[in-house]
């Protein structure tokens, strides 16, 4: 999968296949019965509306010339009437299909977040999360409006029209064929139009889908920006992209205002003849009465027309967006359970890499033939230089990815064969840069299970020694954080982190240990927070500090892939190599 910076648009890979329309009922099944209901409101609504015409005609042709005043009366009464109960009918409509459209927000944006849940790191990593964020938040939006009032609206209008037709011949054949003889004119400019009204959306939707995702960007790295005032640079990038929306947004929409005041033309051009055919055989065949009538049915044969064409426009505009939607929910879950996956039984934590080779890219090998065992309980300290690919042994572990040669075994089970959860429930993995998410200090803590009590979260605090320093905080564990642990030292996001883990009780620890400094008081806490963490598990330690490399069971070398060294501290120091001179070098 191509990396993505916020500026390069976002390319569709899956090009856009009509018939993926025809997957958006899977949305609006559930709401048959209410779509069905409005549907029914609206044919009422369009009948009756459609009467006044023709009463209007009985009005002139026959009421009024013969002075029929009890005619006229009923007449009007019916006219108003009619308008009463179709105001009220669509009143109706809009409530239900409001809620259905919101309903429908719901389930889109539910599907696409259980998808983005499930899908690999590969995904994340190769994209700004802005672009993602689009997706779930404005272009669900876009469809759902026109899954429910536009579906609506399209049944209603191809109902109103075939009945204003059928009027319309009643009243007179003639008449109703010259107003529809303008109608391919129509059907060409829409068909004509229709490639270049798609591709100016597409491109709105990346300029759009660009804009955010630098915003949400700069949001994340606001600190950074202000530390390196870098405000006005980033001003200039974000008004360019702002520039970039605003045109090619002027571009799509010019585009659809070429063709609704082609419709108005038309129309305009259609009602014309019909009063010049009209009058030119007016007392023929046709009757002032008539002819009116037939004005009336005229506009609102146009009327529908517009809206069928709205509905196409919309159809084209929310393309776009629709495989946008779409390209997400069939990414390829690449890291998914095989079929006939088992659940991870207890384990006791014996883990094996055979012969594992890996790369994120093609042709870019990051693992070459690793190959280790350890037994449950054992400790492990990963160390190496930067880039070496210890964080990527312990992410094939976890199985955030899949080995791309050789086997990872755990209790001698190789993890292929796993249900992904299942491994995940029985390795916890901390990362250096351990997230915490908005919230109190408690719900944190009871992120690593959510059954836990109060009182096991506090009991797990107090282990890795996290409890002094949350009790010092007057609202103690009630604290509210904000998102990645704002308001929290370095150290303390550490100890949370570790009472989070304490509580899931893996039986295999990955453990990223965090390089940045603390003083002397906390990191006390955090060696002895660690220890207790670490007591009966199989531990993974991408080691930073010197006294847990030291008191690992065996520590591994590695260097561009590959184990290159291996064996404790002493046995290590005493080969005299890589780990001798990193040691003498870096903690010297
Ligand atoms: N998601 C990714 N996509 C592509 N390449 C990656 C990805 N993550 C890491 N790499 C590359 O893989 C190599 C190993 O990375 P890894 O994170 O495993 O190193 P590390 O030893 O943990 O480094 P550090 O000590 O700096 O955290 C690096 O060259 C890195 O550039």
């Amino acid at each position: 999968m191509a990396r993505n910076k916020f500026d390069a648009d976002e390319e569709i890979e899956q090009k856009f296949n009509p018939h993926i329309v025809m997957r958006l009922a899977k949305w609006i099944k559930p709401y048959t019965k209410w779509m069905v209901l409005s549907c029914v409101i609206m044919l009422v609504s369009s009948a009756i509306s459609l009467t006044s015409p023709y009463l209007t005609r009985m009005a002139i042709d026959k009421a009024i010339p013969n002075a029929d005043y009890r005619m006229l009366v009923i007449i009007s009464a019916a006219l108003l009437l009619s308008t009463l109960v179709v105001r009220i009918l669509l009143a109706q409509k809009l409530r239900i299909m409001t809620r259905v459209a919101q309903k429908i927000i719901v389930n889109i944006r539910r599907d696409v977040f259980i998808k983005l849940q499930s899908l690999p790191f590969s995904y994340f990593d190769s994209r700004p999360h802005g672009k993602i964020l689009i997706r779930v938040v404005n272009y669900v939006n876009s469809l759902s409006d026109l899954l429910s009032n536009g579906i609506i609206q399209l049944i209603s209008d191809l109902f109103t029209l075939i009945v204003i037709i059928g009027f319309m011949i009643a009243i007179d054949v003639k008449l109703t064929l010259v107003c529809m003889a303008v109608l391919p004119i129509l059907f060409i400019i829409l068909i004509s139009m229709k490639k270049k009204q798609h591709e100016a959306w597409k491109q709105e939707s990346y300029k759009r889908s660009n804009l955010t995702a630098y915003l949400s960007e700069s949001l994340n790295g606001m600190k950074v920006t202000q530390s390196f005032a870098r405000e006005e640079v980033n001003q200039g990038i974000f008004n360019e992209l702002c520039n970039k929306c605003k045109t090619v947004w002027i571009r799509a929409v010019n585009i659809n205002n070429i063709i609704w005041p082609s419709v108005d033309i038309l129309s305009t051009l259609g009602v014309t003849l019909v009063y010049l055919a009209g009058i030119n055989w007016l007392g023929e065949t046709v009757t002032i009465g008539t002819l009116v009538a037939f004005a009336g049915y005229i506009w609102r044969f146009w009327q529908p027309i517009q809206n069928l064409g709205n509905f196409y426009n919309s159809m084209v505009t929310t393309g776009a967006y629709i495989e946008r939607i779409f390209e997400l929910l069939d990414e390829d879950d690449a890291i998914s359970d095989k079929p006939g996956a088992r659940e991870l039984p207890p384990i006791r934590g014996h883990v094996q890499f055979d012969h594992v080779d890996f790369s994120y890219e093609p042709g870019n090998p990051i693992l070459k033939d690793v190959d280790f065992t350890i037994t449950p309980g054992m400790t492990v300290a990963i160390v190496g230089p930067t880039g070496a690919g210890k964080t990527t042994i312990v992410n094939l572990l976890s199985r955030f990815y899949n080995a791309e040669k050789g086997k990872i075994l755990i209790d001698g089970i190789d993890i292929q064969e796993l249900m992904i959860k299942s491994i995940r429930k029985q390795v916890g993995v901390m990362l250096q840069d351990s997230f915490l998410f908005s919230g109190t200090i408690m719900e944190n803590i009871r992120y690593g299970r959510l059954d836990a009590t109060d009182e096991e979260c506090m009991a797990a605090a107090k282990a890795v020694q996290a409890h002094e320093f949350i009790s010092a905080f007057p609202e103690g564990y009630n604290k509210v954080l904000t998102a990645n642990g704002g308001g929290l030292s370095q150290g303390q996001k550490q100890l949370i982190s570790f009472a989070r883990v304490l509580l899931s009780d893996p039986r295999i620890l990955i453990l990223d240990e965090a390089t940045s400094s603390v003083d002397t008081h906390t990191e006390k806490a955090l060696q002895q927070g660690l220890g207790e963490l670490l007591k009966g598990r199989t531990s993974f330690i991408i080691a930073h500090r010197l006294s847990t490399i030291r008191n690992a069971d065996v520590i591994f070398f590695v260097d561009h892939g590959e184990i290159v060294e291996r064996g404790n501290h002493n046995e290590l120091l005493a080969l005299n190599g890589h780990y001798a001179k990193m040691v003498s070098g870096v903690f010297a």
